[in-house]
Order: C-alpha cells, then sequence, then structure tokens
C-alpha cells in the first residue's frame, strides 16, 4: 500500500514540476496574473467572477489545472509533447522548410528561425515553430498539408490534445457567455469542434541567444483569435501590463510571466475584443530571453490557439445587455474570422534573403504595433 502511494505521488511530481530546467529567478519582478483554478470553476461561482474580471482586466490568467480529470489529462499530454518538440526540431531546418506553406498563402506548417519582423527596427525573429492545424489532424479538411512523419507518428496525442484543449476552450467560452449575458450557447456556436477553423497547435522552440546580443525572439502582438492555452516551462514571455493596472505616475514595463507548474496560462485574443465591442481584452505580450540563467536554456513553448470558425464575421455580438452598443454612426467591421487570422498572420512574413531593412521596418509600421 505505502508503495503504490509513493509511486502515485512520484508520477504526479514528474508531471507537475519542471525537471531539467534551470529555476525561474526570484528576483525578477513577475506580472501579477490571477491564478484561477480548472476545479473551483466547474463548482464555485467566485471563481467564475474572477474569470470575467480577468478576462476584462487583462486578459491573462494562470489556470491551475491539478486535480481535475480534463486538466490532469491535459499536464500529461502537454508532458509528452514538450518531449516530442526537440524531436521534431532535430529534423533541421532544412528539412523543416520543407513543410512551410507560406508560398500557398497558409500559415500552417513551419516557420523558419529568422523568417518574421519582431519590432520597429526591422529585427528578424529568434525563434522557429510549427502549426499543426487540427482541420487536417482532426480530418476535417479537404485538402490536408503534408506534415513530419514524426507528427503523424504521434497523431493520436495530438488529437487528443486538441480535442481536451478544445473542450477547457468551451468550458471557459461557457463562463464568459453567461456573464456577458449572451443567449446561451452564443460562444461556444461560433467555435464547434469539427468546423473547419485556424486552430492549432504551435511547438516553438527558441535556442538560447548571444549573451552580448540579447533581443526579442517573437515580436510584440495580441493573439488574433479567441482563447489561447499555453503552456510554459522557462520564462520569457512577458505582457505590458494596462494603465489602469499600473501604480499611478509609472509607465507600464514588460513583465516576465512565470510559469508555474501544474498550470496553464490562458489569455484572451483579438476576436473577443471584437464580440464584445471592447469589454474583454486581448492583452499585448511577447517573447524575450529567459531571465538570468535560464537564458542558457533551448526555451520549448506549447500552444493551443482556438479562433472562430472560418465563416464567423469579427463583430459585435447581438442579444447582450453587458456588451457596449457601436458608439453612433461607428461603423460594425465586417472581416472573417479567415481573412482576420491570415492577414495577422502572414503580414510580418512578407520577407525572403533580399528584403533590405527599409522594407521591413515600412512592414512593421503598416501593422501599427508602434515601437
Ligand atoms: O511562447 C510563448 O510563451 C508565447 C508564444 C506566443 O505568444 C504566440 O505564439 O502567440
Ligand atoms: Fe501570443
Amino acid at each position: 500500500m505505502a508503495t503504490e502511494t509513493l509511486t502515485r505521488t512520484d508520477t504526479r511530481l514528474s508531471t507537475f514540476a519542471f525537471p531539467n530546467l534551470t529555476p525561474f529567478p526570484d528576483d525578477v519582478p513577475t506580472a501579477p496574473l490571477l491564478r484561477l483554478s480548472l476545479s473551483k470553476l466547474r463548482n464555485e461561482p467566485e471563481e467564475s467572477n474572477r474569470l470575467f474580471s480577468a478576462s476584462k482586466d487583462l486578459g491573462f490568467f494562470y489556470l491551475d489545472l491539478k486535480e481535475d480529470k480534463l486538466g490532469e489529462e491535459l499536464l500529461e499530454e502537454a508532458k509528452d509533447l514538450f518531449a516530442l518538440g526537440p524531436r521534431l526540431y532535430e529534423l533541421g531546418r532544412d528539412e523543416l522548410q520543407k513543410y512551410d506553406y507560406k508560398s500557398q498563402g497558409s500559415y500552417m506548417g513551419y516557420k523558419g528561425f529568422g523568417s518574421a519582423v519582431v519590432d520597429e527596427k526591422g529585427s528578424l525573429d529568434r525563434n522557429e515553430f510549427y502549426n499543426i492545424p487540427k482541420n487536417d489532424f482532426l480530418g476535417i479538411s479537404k485538402t490536408p498539408f503534408a506534415h513530419p512523419q514524426i507528427l503523424h507518428d504521434h497523431a493520436s496525442l495530438i488529437k487528443s490534445y486538441m480535442n481536451h484543449s478544445h473542450s477547457l476552450v468551451r468550458l471557459i467560452l461557457a463562463h464568459l457567455n453567461t456573464h456577458l449575458h449572451l443567449p446561451p450557447g452564443t460562444l461556444q456556436s461560433l467555435h464547434r469542434l469539427d468546423e473547419i477553423s485556424g486552430d492549432q497547435v504551435r511547438i516553438i522552440k527558441s535556442p538560447p541567444q548571444p549573451a552580448s546580443d540579447l533581443r526579442t525572439a517573437l515580436g510584440k502582438h495580441t493573439d488574433f483569435g479567441t482563447i489561447t492555452i499555453l503552456f510554459n516551462q522557462l520564462g520569457g514571455l512577458q505582457i505590458l501590463p494596462p494603465p489602469s493596472l499600473v501604480p499611478a505616475g509609472q509607465e507600464p514595463q514588460w513583465t516576465y510571466v512565470k510559469p508555474l507548474a501544474g498550470h496553464c496560462i490562458v489569455n484572451l485574443g483579438d476576436a473577443m475584443v471584437k464580440f464584445t465591442n471592447g469589454l474583454l481584452r486581448s492583452n499585448i505580450h511577447r517573447v524575450v530571453s529567459p531571465p538570468g540563467d535560464q537564458a542558457k536554456d533551448t526555451r520549448y513553448s506549447l500552444v493551443y490557439f482556438a479562433r472562430p470558425e472560418d465563416d464567423v464575421v469579427l463583430k459585435r455580438l447581438e442579444g447582450s445587455d453587458v456588451i457596449p452598443e457601436l458608439k453612433d454612426g461607428e461603423q460594425a467591421e465586417a472581416m472573417t474570422s479567415k481573412d482576420w487570422i491570415k492577414l495577422q498572420a502572414m503580414r510580418l512574413r512578407k520577407i525572403n534573403a533580399d528584403t533590405n531593412e527599409e522594407e521591413r521596418k515600412r512592414l512593421w509600421e503598416a501593422t501599427g504595433r508602434g515601437k
């Protein structure tokens, strides 16, 4: 009996800790994300109120996944996908480049290292990532892309992770739907698992940077979709807090989000801002070199992006007395989710080896993301 308990405890520890990684330094300021619990969210109305507050104030929160069946399945699968990451990138950049579908107008598949603009100076990114489309892995696409064999070898893990992430997203949407006083099921009906959308799993790799030349790995942005579920093990993610959360008289400072074992980080994307006419927040964030000694480690990061179905028009939702009205004379935008995500995902990747610095600066300027 004692042995059985010990074994079980050991397994749990290996799931919830960050083994073999340099700890996050304790002298670095960290962002004040609310810490919510999935198991409490299911039972306690106060936890649901905190979720709504976090979605309005910062648009980012931690979600403790422990002691919940869905949560623990996600933690287990996230751990397995973190183990898959290095094996995927072992294929090498030349091999992975075959799966870059930019020339076909798609952001799915591989994005090579240093192939997107990250700031107003026209600097290039310091990461590579692979976007695994839900459409392809759940068999919804009529014309799936080719993907590396190692992803197909782990298709059941990837599918299960997509299913579970999507369930978590729909649970969060159900809470938001209630607080927004929308007709029952409104948000969920725009995010059906089996419909074509830009949903994807992203596995990111950022190698250690030269200590004398630390740069932004992933440029500042808001996420374009609905809800992002993020697993971090090393620091590097930073948010710029909104003025409402900064003490009077101080300027907002980029602040690290400390990864917490057993938790995911949840953030809201632009679609939620458009659906709620600005009531909910999609906060600006970026990825830089991890803090302190963590900078020497290779950083992997795992993301699930949930986005509205392709045909959904991103505009204020009807039927709520909580969502602010459009101002007099203000026109509702009429872009579909498909067009919005594609525009945002591709605009900083419109470069090649010949694109000079001036052109890269202009591309950044055109995004309106500022300095
Ligand atoms: O790697 C991270 O922590 C964040 C990644 C991110 O913001 C993104 O891929 O949109
Ligand atoms: Fe992001």
